[in-house]
């Protein structure tokens, strides 16, 4: 076990930000802490790091009660916050090189860290650089860079591509994804269940600071009842005839709007089928058609009434 915490609870004045919160991280997976602005993340991550005192629970990192002093367990710990803090007067290559250097004595050590890290985040063509010459998606890698060269076991990412462009976004998790391969445990969070989808082998789905779901995508996506979302384009459809779609086996939900059929249904052989077979026999024309796999957002909308992205 990486990181155990037991029904954590933190307040703020009123506000309940974490509600008697459970989570045990194994050593060697991706989890991703999955929830809306304001569910409670942040939060956790401050408490997991004891940089929030909290009012109820406990929390051990690598098998130790995690203090603010618990300093051997932090050298362990690489974080990267929303909030990019580097040296304006340092070139790409000497933030990465000094954060390194605050962890690692030996001087060929750090020259190679340094290179991995660069490499890492693939910013190997702008080490000269100085932050305000970077985009922010480049300012974000180097953030990242200074947070991991010193290969810390564990890796804590706080929304890392928040307003990120999509080529950053991409080489920021497939760093992840590297860094995970070679042996580092990972927490990941996002409000972007995509993203949770892609890289994470575990997730928590956190709502108003408590868990409300937990397991890998395709656990959390058999918990809901929908098993598959089709899409047609259809230019007249008449109400008795969306009722009688309706009343087709397996089928949840219907919806027609701006030409575009939406069906919800359960798992099940043939729901494509059935329904195209429907439009067929009564000669109702129809263009395009799109099966979706359910996402996240819709285990989130089923558990909790709203989306994930209000
Ligand atoms: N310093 C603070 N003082 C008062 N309330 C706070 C403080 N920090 C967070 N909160 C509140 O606690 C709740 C949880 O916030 P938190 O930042 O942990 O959520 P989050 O999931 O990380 O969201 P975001 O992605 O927007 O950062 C929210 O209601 C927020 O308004």
């Amino acid at each position: 076990m990486i990181v155990n915490i037991n029904n954590l609870v933190k307040r703020y004045d009123k506000v309940l930000a974490v509600d008697h919160l459970n989570l045990q991280i194994q050593e060697g997976e991706i989890f991703g802490l999955l929830g809306p602005n304001g569910s409670g993340k942040s939060t956790t991550i401050n408490c997991i790091l004891s940089l929030l005192e909290y009012d109820k629970g406990s929390i051990e990192v690598f098998n130790e009660e995690m203090s603010p002093e618990s300093y051997d367990i932090k050298r362990d710990i690489g974080v990267i916050f929303q909030q990019v803090a580097v040296f304006e007067e340092l070139t790409v290559y000497e933030n990465i090189k000094y954060f390194c250097s605050l962890y690692v004595k030996d001087k060929n050590e750090v020259k190679r860290l340094t290179e991995q890290a660069i490499s890492f985040v693939s910013l190997e063509d702008y080490v000269k650089f100085f932050p305000s010459k970077l985009s922010g998606g480049l300012l974000r890698r180097l953030n990242i860079a200074c947070g991991i060269a010193h290969k810390p076991k564990l890796i804590i990412l706080d929304e890392p591509t928040v307003a990120v462009d999509p080529q950053s976004r991409n080489k920021i998790l497939e760093g992840i994804k590297k860094l995970n391969e070679e042996g580092a445990t990972v927490i990941y969070t996002t409000h972007y269940m995509e993203e949770a989808e892609q890289i994470c082998d575990r997730i928590a789905i956190i709502d108003k600071g408590k868990v409300i779901a937990l397991g890998t995508k395709e656990e959390l996506k058999a918990m809901i009842s929908i098993g598959e979302k089709i899409t047609i384009e259809v230019f007249s459809l008449e109400q008795n005839q969306l009722q009688d779609i309706k009343e087709l086996p397996r089928v949840l939900s219907v919806e027609y709007k701006g030409n575009l059929l939406s069906v919800k249904l359960t798992k099940g052989k043939n729901n494509l089928f059935q329904i195209l077979s429907y439009l067929m026999d009564h000669e109702i024309p129809f263009q395009q058609v799109f099966t979706e796999q359910p996402t996240l957002n819709d285990v989130f909308l089923e558990i909790t009434g709203k989306t994930l992205r209000d």
